[in-house]
């Protein structure tokens, strides 16, 4: 895969955007983390100023042959049904899209069963899942490939359609299991500080589930790079939303991390271009273990912790309200001296 070059976000824009909340009619810093978004934005659109953005939400969905070491609560079958279930706007993404007028793609990268033509569902099936990743490279460099290149050509579709921030969901039974084993890798961490229950497994399982990704990660060549890690233990849709990410930003547009197996996703992606995490937002803490260290290796911070472990790019999808009012504020405050308030000695 050609290395990715990416634009750097406009300082001077961000420089002005952090002088100008430093004259709205608050005590400097007292929105907390709304300021930075707001500034961020500024240096991500190139304009002091930003204009508030439209969302995008792609959700990519694949299955796991690690499932079969039974690491998951659920069966398999719950990717396809949850596919449909998207498709019909029952899930949980389809309310809050609708709720906040986001663009809602789902895009099949990988689910074992074959689906029907579904409403809202791009087929870019690149295998019918991943081989089991306790026993064997879950899979080949051309099939990385293949997956970010359907995150690529996700992001562009986002784009074309007018988004100015874009999120990446997923939905995989198992995925928390390889996204447990890159998060380990790429923080060089140990299996027992990331393995949590994903969609709530029991002692027996989770103990199961950090024997498998330890014993996946012995099997990583020492200096393989992220195109390789993600063969040996990755996910088709967890590639995906990698190259989702880095086509984001190849084409200047912020993405809000979801989750951990989007965190997962931003360390792979981060690794194959440097400078990604300057693209990136994180939406929320997420229950599972180990996603605050990966969100600290990304150096991101939370906006919310809500307890969510849901994953569909819900907790992205959450804060965009907040997202907006950081940008109506930064843009509808007045200044000390517009509104005849007293500043700071
Ligand atoms: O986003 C998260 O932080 C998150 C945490 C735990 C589970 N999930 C979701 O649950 C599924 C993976 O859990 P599991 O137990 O099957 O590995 C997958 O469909 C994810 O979207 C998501
Ligand atoms: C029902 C269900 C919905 C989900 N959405 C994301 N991961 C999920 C896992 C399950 C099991």
């Amino acid at each position: 895969m050609p290395e990715t070059k990416l634009p750097t976000p406009d300082a001077a824009a961000y420089a002005a955007a952090r002088a100008h909340q430093n004259q709205l009619t608050k005590p400097t810093g007292s929105l907390g983390m709304l300021e930075d978004v707001a500034c961020r934005f500024a240096g991500w659109q190139g304009r002091a100023v930003p204009r508030p953005p439209k969302a995008a939400i792609t959700v990519f969905a694949a299955d796991h042959g690690v499932t079969a070491e039974g690491v998951s609560a659920y069966p398999s079958a719950v990717t396809a049904e949850m596919v449909k279930n998207f498709a019909a706007g029952g899930a949980a993404i389809c309310v809050l899209a609708r709720q906040h007028g986001a663009r809602l793609e789902v895009v099949d990268v990988g689910v074992a069963s074959p689906l029907p033509a579904l409403s809202g569902v791009v087929s870019a099936r690149v295998a019918p899942g991943t081989r089991n990743l306790a026993r064997t490279a879950a899979m080949t460099e051309a099939e990385v490939d293949a997956a970010l290149e359907a995150g690529r050509a996700a992001a562009r579709r986002a784009v074309d359609a007018g988004a100015g921030v874009l999120v990446a969901g997923e939905m995989g039974i198992g995925n928390t299991t390889p996204s447990a084993a890159l998060i380990c890798h790429f923080c060089a961490l140990p299996p027992e500080a990331v393995v949590g229950r994903g969609t709530g497994v029991d002692d027996a399982a989770l103990l199961l589930k950090t024997r498998v990704v330890t014993q996946a990660l012995a099997r990583l060549p020492a200096g393989a790079d992220a195109r390789a890690v993600l063969a040996e233990v990755g996910g088709l849709e967890i590639a995906a939303m990698a190259g989702f990410y880095l086509e984001g930003a190849r084409l200047g547009m912020p993405s809000v991390v979801d989750g951990f197996i989007a965190a997962a996703a931003a360390l792979a992606a981060c690794a194959m271009a440097p400078g990604l995490e300057h693209w990136l937002l994180a939406s929320h803490r997420s229950q599972e273990t180990g996603h605050q260290a990966a969100l600290a290796r990304l150096g991101l911070a939370p906006m919310v912790d809500l307890g969510l472990r849901l994953g569909e790019g819900s907790g992205a999808a959450l804060v965009l309200p907040l997202i907006a009012s950081a940008l109506q504020l930064h843009a509808g405050m007045a200044t000390f001296a517009s509104a005849g308030v007293t500043d700071k000695a």
